[in-house]
């Protein structure tokens, strides 16, 4: 905005007029910064996958009434204390996490008189025993649909079965590295990465006369679910389209009923923070659980010798 010069109206030496607007309730802070805390014991990982927001409110009037930031801490800052906390302090629990956060900035900025902290945590469970081996798989608790889709035309069946909604993680035996680079390629190799996704999967049983028994359907589902995990779990990945590859082909060779597998699996990035800032190093501990763009990997694996017949689904491109 230019400056303007001297208010040089009639009105300029009259008393000052009631304002006619007043500043009521105000908030402010960082909404949805999504953390996650990995701890390695060993082969055995921990993981804790948080979604935190943080409202600061006190004596602001200045920042909103006449453009003085200097009792504004950047909501930036409160992201930095999100990721720093936990690193240093770990997660111990939301609540425990969210009383830390609230307390450092009432405590640590004078015109902060109240901090809101809320935090949504993300329940993993183990996809692998723990007693019986390497343990840094997990499976979204929540979220999972199972999907059937039958056609019946001319006294032939074709029956898809599969789910969706069905979100993985490894924390470790990831890597990506000796891909294509263009001028624009600036992605780091890693050696180490997390993979993350969420498994859309429909996969075509061959039963298609009602000469033949059917499949018993529920028990085909479980195990060709359990294939799917022991791939994603097992498999150590040097992209997640050859992890996505094992997952077909795991259940193609165990699963003589079915034909086809196909695949959609976003690739749900989790990159690490850079603590060095603050003077820390980041050895593979905490993430950014970035939710898009994202990396989108799809195929269909077939049984040798068989068509693919499951429709490609182009509503995502
Ligand atoms: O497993 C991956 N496959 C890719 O094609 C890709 N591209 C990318 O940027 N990261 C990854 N990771």
């Amino acid at each position: 905005m230019p400056k303007t010069g001297p208010d040089t109206t009639p009105e300029a030496d009259a008393a000052p007029a009631p304002a006619v607007s007043v500043l009521g309730q105000n908030q402010y802070g960082k909404a949805e910064v999504r953390v996650v805390r990995v701890v390695r014991e060993g082969a055995v990982h921990h993981l804790r996958d948080l979604n935190v927001s943080i409202a600061l409110s006190g004596a602001l009037d200045d920042v909103h009434l006449t453009g003085s930031n200097a009792n504004c801490l950047p909501t930036d800052t409160m992201k930095n204390t999100v990721y720093v906390f936990a690193k240093e302090h770990g997660i111990a629990s939301p609540e425990e996490f969210a009383t830390r956060l609230a307390r450092h900035f009432v405590t640590t900025q004078p015109s902060i008189h109240r901090a809101r902290v809320r935090v949504e945590e993300y329940a993993w469970d183990r996809l692998t025993d723990p007693a019986a081996g390497p343990a840094h798989s997990f499976a979204r608790r929540g979220g999972e649909t199972r999907l059937a889709e039958i056609a019946y035309e001319d006294g032939h069946w074709q029956v898809i079965s599969g789910l969706k909604g069905l979100t993985v993680l490894n924390t470790t035996d990831s890597e990506f590295h000796g891909f294509a680079q263009d001028p624009y390629t600036t992605l780091p190799e890693t050696h180490d990465r997390i993979l993350a996704t969420e498994v859309s999967g429909r996969w075509r049983h061959t039963w298609t006369e009602d000469t033949h028994e059917a499949p018993d359907w529920d028990t085909s589902y479980r195990e060709t679910r359990a294939h799917l995990l022991a791939a994603f779990a097992g498999t150590y990945s040097l992209s997640l389209q050859q992890t996505m590859h094992r997952m077909g082909s795991r259940i193609i060779e165990h699963r003589p009923e079915i034909a086809e597998v196909r695949f959609s699996l976003p690739n749900k990035h989790h990159f690490l923070v850079d603590l060095a800032p603050f003077g820390l190093g980041n050895d593979n501990e905490v993430y950014y659980a970035a939710d898009r763009p994202y990396g989108l990997i799809e195929a269909t694996i077939l049984r040798a010798g068989h068509e693919a017949r499951i429709p490609v689904d182009h509503s995502n491109l």
